[in-house]
Protein backbone atom coordinates (compact mmCIF):
# COMPACT_ATOMS: atom_id res chain seq x y z
CA UNK A 1 0.00 0.00 0.00
CA UNK A 2 1.25 3.24 -0.84
CA UNK A 3 0.13 6.55 0.78
CA UNK A 4 1.83 9.96 -0.08
CA UNK A 5 0.94 12.71 2.65
CA UNK A 6 1.74 15.89 1.20
CA UNK A 7 2.39 19.04 3.83
CA UNK A 8 0.30 22.32 3.14
CA UNK A 9 3.56 24.22 2.71
CA UNK A 10 4.09 22.08 -0.56
CA UNK A 11 0.92 22.45 -2.24
CA UNK A 12 1.80 23.55 -5.72
CA UNK A 13 -0.16 26.86 -6.85
CA UNK A 14 -4.07 26.50 -8.57
CA UNK A 15 -2.99 25.17 -12.25
CA UNK A 16 -4.37 27.56 -14.76
CA UNK A 17 -6.66 25.06 -16.04
CA UNK A 18 -7.92 24.02 -12.71
CA UNK A 19 -9.76 27.43 -12.66
CA UNK A 20 -13.77 26.99 -12.96
CA UNK A 21 -15.73 30.20 -13.54
CA UNK A 22 -18.99 28.27 -14.32
CA UNK A 23 -21.50 25.49 -13.20
CA UNK A 24 -20.18 22.78 -15.49
CA UNK A 25 -23.17 20.55 -16.80
CA UNK A 26 -24.26 17.39 -15.90
CA UNK A 27 -23.42 14.21 -18.27
CA UNK A 28 -27.35 13.48 -18.61
CA UNK A 29 -30.57 14.77 -16.85
CA UNK A 30 -31.93 12.13 -15.99
CA UNK A 31 -29.01 10.97 -13.48
CA UNK A 32 -27.88 14.31 -11.97
CA UNK A 33 -27.43 15.72 -8.50
CA UNK A 34 -28.92 18.60 -10.06
CA UNK A 35 -30.04 20.28 -13.39
CA UNK A 36 -29.22 24.23 -12.44
CA UNK A 37 -27.60 25.93 -15.80
CA UNK A 38 -25.82 28.25 -12.98
CA UNK A 39 -23.99 28.02 -9.25
CA UNK A 40 -26.87 28.75 -6.62
CA UNK A 41 -27.51 32.84 -6.44
CA UNK A 42 -26.12 32.60 -2.82
CA UNK A 43 -23.26 30.93 -3.48
CA UNK A 44 -22.54 33.38 -6.33
CA UNK A 45 -23.33 36.23 -3.90
CA UNK A 46 -20.78 34.76 -0.97
CA UNK A 47 -18.00 34.61 -3.73
CA UNK A 48 -18.16 37.68 -4.68
CA UNK A 49 -18.41 39.18 -1.23
CA UNK A 50 -15.89 36.60 -0.26
CA UNK A 51 -17.86 35.33 2.76
CA UNK A 52 -17.44 31.64 2.47
CA UNK A 53 -16.09 30.82 5.94
CA UNK A 54 -13.67 27.70 5.78
CA UNK A 55 -14.57 27.55 2.22
CA UNK A 56 -11.16 28.48 1.07
CA UNK A 57 -8.97 28.63 3.47
CA UNK A 58 -7.30 25.17 3.04
CA UNK A 59 -10.91 23.52 2.32
CA UNK A 60 -10.73 20.10 0.97
CA UNK A 61 -13.10 17.65 0.38
CA UNK A 62 -12.52 13.68 0.26
CA UNK A 63 -13.94 12.09 -2.49
CA UNK A 64 -13.56 8.37 -2.54
CA UNK A 65 -13.33 6.35 -5.70
CA UNK A 66 -14.49 2.62 -5.52
CA UNK A 67 -15.43 -0.20 -7.42
CA UNK A 68 -14.65 -4.08 -9.07
CA UNK A 69 -11.16 -4.24 -9.67
CA UNK A 70 -9.35 -3.61 -12.96
CA UNK A 71 -12.89 -1.40 -14.14
CA UNK A 72 -10.78 1.59 -13.82
CA UNK A 73 -10.42 3.30 -10.77
CA UNK A 74 -6.95 4.61 -10.70
CA UNK A 75 -6.76 5.39 -14.78
CA UNK A 76 -9.60 7.65 -14.23
CA UNK A 77 -7.49 9.05 -11.64
CA UNK A 78 -4.64 9.08 -13.54
CA UNK A 79 -6.19 10.56 -16.63
CA UNK A 80 -7.16 13.60 -14.95
CA UNK A 81 -4.48 14.28 -11.88
CA UNK A 82 -1.57 13.51 -14.19
CA UNK A 83 -2.92 13.25 -18.01
CA UNK A 84 -1.46 9.71 -18.16
CA UNK A 85 -2.96 6.24 -19.41
CA UNK A 86 -1.23 2.73 -18.89
CA UNK A 87 -2.46 -0.16 -20.78
CA UNK A 88 -0.94 -2.62 -18.20
CA UNK A 89 -3.27 -3.54 -15.43
CA UNK A 90 -1.34 -2.77 -11.72
CA UNK A 91 -3.79 -3.46 -8.77
CA UNK A 92 -3.83 -0.44 -6.68
CA UNK A 93 -3.13 -2.19 -2.82
CA UNK A 94 -5.19 -0.77 -0.19
CA UNK A 95 -5.48 3.29 -1.26
CA UNK A 96 -3.45 5.68 -2.60
CA UNK A 97 -4.46 9.60 -3.00
CA UNK A 98 -4.25 12.43 -5.24
CA UNK A 99 -4.66 15.98 -4.46
CA UNK A 100 -6.24 18.73 -7.02
CA UNK A 101 -6.56 21.95 -6.50
CA UNK A 102 -9.00 24.22 -8.07
CA UNK A 103 -10.29 27.92 -8.30
CA UNK A 104 -13.94 27.93 -8.47
CA UNK A 105 -15.98 31.42 -8.64
CA UNK A 106 -12.34 33.10 -7.37
CA UNK A 107 -12.37 30.86 -4.31
CA UNK A 108 -9.62 28.39 -3.99
CA UNK A 109 -10.69 24.69 -3.09
CA UNK A 110 -9.84 20.98 -2.91
CA UNK A 111 -9.98 17.93 -3.94
CA UNK A 112 -8.71 14.69 -2.35
CA UNK A 113 -8.95 12.33 -4.30
CA UNK A 114 -8.81 8.24 -2.57
CA UNK A 115 -8.18 5.95 -5.29
CA UNK A 116 -8.73 2.27 -3.21
CA UNK A 117 -8.43 -1.11 -4.06
CA UNK A 118 -11.26 -3.34 -5.71
CA UNK A 119 -9.57 -6.39 -4.99
CA UNK A 120 -11.33 -8.42 -2.38
CA UNK A 121 -8.04 -9.40 -0.30
CA UNK A 122 -7.32 -5.23 -0.52
CA UNK A 123 -10.99 -4.62 0.40
CA UNK A 124 -10.25 -4.14 4.24
CA UNK A 125 -7.81 -2.30 3.90
CA UNK A 126 -9.34 0.51 1.52
CA UNK A 127 -12.36 0.38 3.71
CA UNK A 128 -10.76 2.09 6.81
CA UNK A 129 -10.28 5.24 4.57
CA UNK A 130 -13.67 5.76 3.56
CA UNK A 131 -15.09 7.70 6.60
CA UNK A 132 -15.34 11.56 5.96
CA UNK A 133 -16.29 10.99 2.39
CA UNK A 134 -17.89 13.92 0.82
CA UNK A 135 -18.35 12.73 -2.20
CA UNK A 136 -18.43 8.69 -3.85
CA UNK A 137 -17.82 7.67 -6.99
CA UNK A 138 -18.60 4.23 -8.36
CA UNK A 139 -17.11 2.69 -11.02
CA UNK A 140 -18.09 0.37 -13.13
CA UNK A 141 -17.12 -1.06 -16.49
CA UNK A 142 -19.47 -0.06 -19.55
CA UNK A 143 -18.30 -3.47 -20.84
CA UNK A 144 -18.79 -5.50 -18.22
CA UNK A 145 -22.60 -5.58 -16.82
CA UNK A 146 -21.28 -7.51 -13.42
CA UNK A 147 -19.44 -4.62 -12.53
CA UNK A 148 -22.53 -2.64 -13.10
CA UNK A 149 -24.51 -5.10 -10.62
CA UNK A 150 -22.36 -4.78 -7.93
CA UNK A 151 -22.65 -0.94 -7.70
CA UNK A 152 -24.93 -1.17 -4.99
CA UNK A 153 -22.29 -3.64 -2.70
CA UNK A 154 -19.91 -0.76 -3.11
CA UNK A 155 -21.98 2.06 -2.10
CA UNK A 156 -23.64 -0.09 0.92
CA UNK A 157 -19.71 -0.64 2.12
CA UNK A 158 -18.94 3.21 1.72
CA UNK A 159 -22.38 4.46 3.32
CA UNK A 160 -21.52 2.00 6.45
CA UNK A 161 -18.88 4.36 7.30
CA UNK A 162 -20.52 8.00 6.09
CA UNK A 163 -23.76 9.86 7.07
CA UNK A 164 -25.76 9.09 3.73
CA UNK A 165 -27.69 12.58 3.52
CA UNK A 166 -23.92 14.39 3.42
CA UNK A 167 -22.72 12.97 0.64
CA UNK A 168 -22.69 13.05 -3.24
CA UNK A 169 -23.23 9.91 -5.58
CA UNK A 170 -21.49 9.85 -8.87
CA UNK A 171 -21.78 6.59 -10.49
CA UNK A 172 -19.06 6.58 -13.64
CA UNK A 173 -18.98 4.14 -16.43
CA UNK A 174 -15.47 3.98 -17.93
CA UNK A 175 -13.68 1.99 -21.03
CA UNK A 176 -16.10 3.76 -23.47
CA UNK A 177 -13.94 3.56 -25.99
CA UNK A 178 -14.02 -0.08 -26.30
CA UNK A 179 -17.91 -0.67 -26.59
CA UNK A 180 -19.89 -0.28 -29.35
CA UNK A 181 -22.48 2.24 -29.70
CA UNK A 182 -25.19 -0.45 -30.29
CA UNK A 183 -23.40 -1.91 -26.41
CA UNK A 184 -23.35 0.89 -24.94
CA UNK A 185 -26.67 1.94 -25.35
CA UNK A 186 -28.21 -0.91 -23.47
CA UNK A 187 -25.64 -0.75 -20.63
CA UNK A 188 -26.56 3.00 -20.62
CA UNK A 189 -29.63 2.47 -19.68
CA UNK A 190 -29.83 0.30 -16.88
CA UNK A 191 -27.42 2.19 -15.43
CA UNK A 192 -29.13 5.55 -15.51
CA UNK A 193 -31.80 3.47 -14.22
CA UNK A 194 -29.62 2.41 -11.11
CA UNK A 195 -28.11 5.64 -10.83
CA UNK A 196 -31.71 7.26 -10.91
CA UNK A 197 -32.46 4.46 -8.02
CA UNK A 198 -30.01 5.49 -5.85
CA UNK A 199 -29.63 9.24 -6.58
CA UNK A 200 -26.50 9.19 -8.40
CA UNK A 201 -25.51 11.62 -10.96
CA UNK A 202 -24.34 9.22 -14.10
CA UNK A 203 -21.05 9.71 -16.46
CA UNK A 204 -19.55 8.02 -18.74
CA UNK A 205 -15.77 8.22 -19.70
CA UNK A 206 -12.75 6.99 -21.46
CA UNK A 207 -9.58 6.84 -19.75
CA UNK A 208 -7.75 6.06 -22.84
CA UNK A 209 -8.78 8.98 -24.77
CA UNK A 210 -9.95 11.41 -21.85
CA UNK A 211 -13.25 11.60 -23.27
CA UNK A 212 -15.36 13.46 -20.65
CA UNK A 213 -12.83 13.33 -17.60
CA UNK A 214 -12.03 16.49 -17.58
CA UNK A 215 -15.46 17.49 -17.38
CA UNK A 216 -16.58 15.12 -14.88
CA UNK A 217 -14.09 15.91 -12.33
CA UNK A 218 -14.92 19.58 -12.81
CA UNK A 219 -18.43 18.71 -12.43
CA UNK A 220 -17.40 16.76 -8.78
CA UNK A 221 -15.51 19.88 -7.09
CA UNK A 222 -17.83 22.61 -8.62
CA UNK A 223 -20.67 20.61 -6.92
CA UNK A 224 -18.72 19.61 -3.76
CA UNK A 225 -17.92 23.51 -3.54
CA UNK A 226 -21.49 24.56 -4.09
CA UNK A 227 -22.81 21.89 -1.35
CA UNK A 228 -20.28 23.32 1.22
CA UNK A 229 -20.52 27.16 0.41
CA UNK A 230 -24.47 26.29 1.36
CA UNK A 231 -23.44 24.52 4.30
CA UNK A 232 -21.49 26.85 5.62
CA UNK A 233 -24.02 29.76 4.82
CA UNK A 234 -26.28 27.48 6.75
CA UNK A 235 -24.24 27.13 10.09
CA UNK A 236 -24.05 31.02 10.35
CA UNK A 237 -27.21 32.14 9.10
CA UNK A 238 -27.58 35.68 8.48
CA UNK A 239 -24.55 36.53 10.05
CA UNK A 240 -20.96 37.24 8.03
CA UNK A 241 -19.27 33.57 8.22
CA UNK A 242 -16.08 34.96 6.80
CA UNK A 243 -15.88 37.41 9.90
CA UNK A 244 -17.01 34.87 12.08
CA UNK A 245 -15.39 31.13 11.58
CA UNK A 246 -11.88 30.68 12.35
CA UNK A 247 -10.27 27.44 10.92
CA UNK A 248 -8.68 25.51 13.77
CA UNK A 249 -5.11 23.97 11.72
CA UNK A 250 -5.62 21.36 14.40
CA UNK A 251 -9.06 19.84 14.29
CA UNK A 252 -9.99 20.62 10.45
CA UNK A 253 -6.68 19.48 9.19
CA UNK A 254 -7.68 17.02 6.89
CA UNK A 255 -3.86 16.06 5.88
CA UNK A 256 -3.70 15.42 10.09
CA UNK A 257 -6.54 13.55 9.70
CA UNK A 258 -4.65 11.24 7.39
CA UNK A 259 -2.04 10.92 8.71
CA UNK A 260 -3.81 9.70 11.84
CA UNK A 261 -5.33 7.33 9.97
CA UNK A 262 -2.19 6.41 8.11
CA UNK A 263 -0.98 5.32 11.38
CA UNK A 264 -3.25 3.10 12.43
CA UNK A 265 -3.74 1.01 9.53
CA UNK A 266 -2.68 -2.70 9.33
N1 LIG B 1 -9.41 0.78 -23.27
C1 LIG B 1 -9.44 1.25 -22.03
N2 LIG B 1 -8.81 0.59 -21.04
C2 LIG B 1 -8.87 1.09 -19.79
C3 LIG B 1 -9.58 2.28 -19.48
N3 LIG B 1 -9.47 2.51 -18.16
C4 LIG B 1 -8.70 1.52 -17.67
N4 LIG B 1 -8.34 0.67 -18.63
C5 LIG B 1 -7.50 -0.54 -18.48
O1 LIG B 1 -8.12 -1.39 -17.51
C6 LIG B 1 -7.16 -2.01 -16.67
C7 LIG B 1 -7.45 -1.73 -15.22
O2 LIG B 1 -7.35 -0.34 -14.96
P1 LIG B 1 -7.07 0.22 -13.48
O3 LIG B 1 -7.31 1.68 -13.54
O4 LIG B 1 -5.78 -0.23 -12.97
O5 LIG B 1 -8.24 -0.49 -12.67
P2 LIG B 1 -8.63 -0.30 -11.11
O6 LIG B 1 -10.10 -0.16 -11.07
O7 LIG B 1 -7.82 0.78 -10.52
O8 LIG B 1 -8.22 -1.71 -10.50
P3 LIG B 1 -7.88 -2.04 -8.93
O9 LIG B 1 -6.81 -1.11 -8.51
O10 LIG B 1 -7.41 -3.48 -8.92
O11 LIG B 1 -9.14 -1.90 -8.17
C8 LIG B 1 -5.79 -1.48 -17.13
O12 LIG B 1 -5.20 -2.44 -17.99
C9 LIG B 1 -6.13 -0.21 -17.91
O13 LIG B 1 -5.21 0.09 -18.91
C10 LIG B 1 -10.27 2.95 -20.55
O14 LIG B 1 -10.92 3.98 -20.39
N5 LIG B 1 -10.16 2.39 -21.80
MG1 LIG C 1 -6.44 0.80 -9.04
Amino acid sequence: MSVRVPSLSVLPPVRRDRIIAQLPQCYSEKAAVHTKDEFHSKVKTACQEQRTGTVGRFKIAKVIVVGDLAVGKTCLINRFCKDAFDKNYKATIGVDFEMERFEVLGVPFSLQLWDTAGQERFKCIASTYYRGAQTIVIVFDVNDVASLGHARQWLEDALKENDPTGVQLFLVGTKKDLSSPAQYVQIEQDAIQLAEEIQAEYWAVSSLTGENVRDFFFRVASLAFEANVLAELEKSGSRHIGDIVKLNNTSNNAYATSKKKQSNCC
